[in-house]
């Protein structure tokens, strides 16, 4: 297929250099799209079906068979030999089970090792006399150590995943999912399955995956390029509102007011203040002539306009227009022909322009949030009966910036002038987003992700014992109402394929404290796994020997500590001659110690993780709760083995 492409020659059939350039960008994509990854199988599965899928089946018929792979293949004449794991055809392949075989006699998996196809599996779907049986590649899957980037899942998706995968674009979804379950991996496996079924929206749309901070992009980057998807955006919520250079530091108090949705309302109001209804007539000279508009139907025009759903800047374009409409009424009426473009002129006449300046002056979002984070009166008069004069004073800077530039803007604030720059001027929408660690965000950090898909859907995946800052989401209905989207289904994952059983045992001792209600993830994985809690007796020292031992196994290892403890761990690491990675960047065979700050371990895996320390893990955090659900994080990204290694007593909540 790859040499068929490359071999297309252009120059006839294009008839000029831009269609000829165009035409050559996209047999360049689908050459790059058609790479040959060695290590990535073109299929993984077989379907026999009963009788050929359309075919009646009262009818007898033949059978038919499909292999299933990351994407359509054909031979020679175009006969597919690979159907793409997307297609309809295909979906028996996880879903179909002995309770509904889906008129699917054999079901065979094939596995793999490196590029080399060394096993495969059977299972005869329709044959009451066979017991159903756990699938030990699906099993080996999920035991495999973990080295490098995260991978794709095409292979194994389980029955539960699938329908999220494949629900439709129309809705959206929210997953609430403990960790492990899949909820990064679904996310990701459902862009790829919305891109093929409406591959044509979604390109002129565009799609993005929002995940919490760059090494969390960076991990999971590879697994959309190898199912052929090439053109999904990832960002950060920080990136999606990058206005402002963001210098500066909230306190705790001050973030979750900003983040409130209440600031909204603040916003809304201090930008409509800009407007002042005219009291005095507009006169435009013509020529000899002079039209005036009168004060009182300015006001009306004004009046129209506020009332109208309109965004602020579309009403200030529309202004001088409706300004020029009622001179050109006047001049009809008193027996001119005035045409189009007479209105245009109109508009933009001197006069017009300067009562537009007057009434409906350009509002520079920066600029207005930095004058009410520094202006007492000016965020007093707009934030009366919103926010207390408490609150008020929680987010007037301490010192009022001078200019735009020089103001050390946080994160919090550049979410307040994207909302504002939304006030102004629509935000564009995209086809579809997914929302990963969704539980994290602010009330108005949902309105801009909200804002980002009001024409689309979203995929939201989050778990609310995850929640580890002071503005975490309480529950998921709140979120999905700020993000405009109440009207998603909420579908919960419990089993999980990370964790070992011992391990998540250990972990959900904090459930009860950090999220009562939730239920805890049952581990999938056979192997109970290696879990340890050891009491340090040398610092650092028992730290280092942990990570050394660990090393002597297969796969990946991650330290996770306090953030403030990194730099003394990173020492000793260094001066026990051990080379180690930060979060995000890539194992390797030769490099397999990563050093994670516990406010980075968020939606990463380790096959061995060493924990340092618990307690400076909890009191790294501005309050307990917080502080045990980072806990939480930490102790749950392990695949294989976790130690746990203390000096200080460990937090009481994970007492048996
Ligand atoms: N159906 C599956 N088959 C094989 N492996 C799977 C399957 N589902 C998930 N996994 C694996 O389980 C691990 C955890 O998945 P993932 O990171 O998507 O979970 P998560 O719910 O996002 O976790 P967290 O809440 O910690 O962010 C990954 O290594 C993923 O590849």
């Amino acid at each position: 297929m790859r040499e068929d492409v490359e071999s297309l020659d252009i120059a006839d059939v294009t008839a000029n250099w831009v269609n000829a350039a165009v035409l050559q960008r996209q047999i360049d994509d689908r050459i790059k799209a058609l790479a040959d990854l060695s290590h990535t199988p073109l299929f993984f599965g077989r379907l026999d079906y009963l009788h050929a899928p359309g075919a009646d089946e009262a009818e007898g018929g033949e059978g038919e068979r499909f292999y299933i792979g990351r994407r359509h293949v054909h031979d020679a004449v175009g006969d597919p030999m690979v159907i793409d794991w997307r297609a309809p055809v295909s979906q028996p392949f996880y879903r179909a089970s002995k309770k509904d075989p889906m008129d699917v006699g054999l079901r065979r998996r094939f596995g793999y090792t490196g590029g080399d196809l060394t096993a495969y599996e059977d299972e005869r779907l329709s044959d009451p006399a066979e017991a159903e049986v756990v699938s030990a590649l699906l099993q080996a899957e999920i035991e495999r150590p973990r080295v490098g980037p995260m991978r794709d899942i095409v292979a194994t998706i389980q029955p539960e995943q699938d329908e999220i995968v494949r629900s439709g674009l129309s809705g959206s979804v929210c997953v609430q999912g403990g960790p492990g379950t899949g909820k990064t991996a679904v996310g990701l496996h459902r862009v790829a399955y919305l891109l093929y079924a409406h591959r044509e929206r979604l390109a002129r749309t565009g799609t993005l995956v929002i995940g919490p901070n760059r090494s969390f992009l960076h991990y999971i980057e590879q697994v959309l390029p190898a199912l052929g998807e090439l053109e999904v955006k990832q960002a950060t919520v920080d990136d999606l509102v990058a206005h402002v250079e963001v210098r500066g530091v909230d306190s705790a108090d001050a973030a979750v007011i900003k983040g409130d949705a209440r600031m909204a309302e603040v916003l809304r109001r201090a930008v409509r203040s800009h407007i002042t209804p005219p009291t005095e007539s507009v006169v435009v000279v013509r020529g000899s002539r002079r039209w005036r508009v009168p004060g009182h139907e300015l006001e009306e025009i004004v009046r129209e306009l506020t009332a109208r759903d309109m965004r602020y800047g579309a009403a200030r374009e529309a202004l001088p227009q409706r300004i020029a409409h009622a001179v050109l009424v006047q001049m009809e009426r008193s027996g001119e022909a005035p045409d189009d473009r007479v209105q245009d002129a109109v508009a933009r006449n001197a006069a017009v322009k300067a009562a537009v300046k007057a009434i409906w002056p350009a509002v520079d979002p920066a600029k207005l949030v930095l004058r009410l984070l520094s202006d007492a009166d000016f965020l007093a008069e707009h934030a009366e009966g919103v926010l207390s004069e408490d609150e008020q004073k929680c987010v007037l800077w301490e010192r009022p910036a001078r200019s735009v530039r020089a103001a050390k803007w946080s994160s919090a604030d550049a979410v307040l002038i994207d909302e504002v720059t939304d006030l102004v001027a629509r935000t564009h929408s995209l086809g579809h987003v997914v929302l990963d660690e969704a539980q994290d965000l602010s009330p108005m950090q949902y309105r801009a992700v909200g804002r980002r898909c009001t024409t689309g859907s979203a995929t939201v995946l989050g778990d609310l014992a995850q929640g580890t800052t002071p503005w975490a989401t309480r529950s998921w209905a709140e979120a999905l109402r700020h993000l405009g989207k109440e009207e998603a289904v909420v579908e919960e994952l419990t089993v999980g394929f990370r964790v070992p059983r011992d391990v998540i045992a250990y972990a959900s001792r904090l459930l009860p404290h950090i999220a009562p209600g939730l239920a805890p993830v049952s581990s999938v994985r056979e192997n109970p796994g290696a879990f340890e809690v050891r009491e340090a007796s040398d610092g650092a020292r028992d730290v280092v020997a942990a990570c050394v031992e660990a090393l002597e196994r297969e796969g990946s290892v991650g330290l996770i500590a306090a953030d403030a403890r990194i730099p003394d761990l990173a020492s000793a690491l260094s001066d026990a001659g051990l080379t180690y990675l930060g979060p995000g960047e890539e194992t390797t065979a030769a490099t397999r110690l990563t050093l994670v700050p516990a406010s980075l371990a968020k939606g990463l895996e380790y096959d061995y993780v060493v924990l340092d320390e618990p307690a400076a893990v909890v009191d790294g955090e501005p309050d307990e709760r917080t502080g045990l659900r980072r806990l939480y994080v930490a102790l749950t990204r392990a695949v294989s083995g976790l130690v746990v290694i203390h000096a200080a007593p460990l937090p009481e909540q994970l007492g048996a």
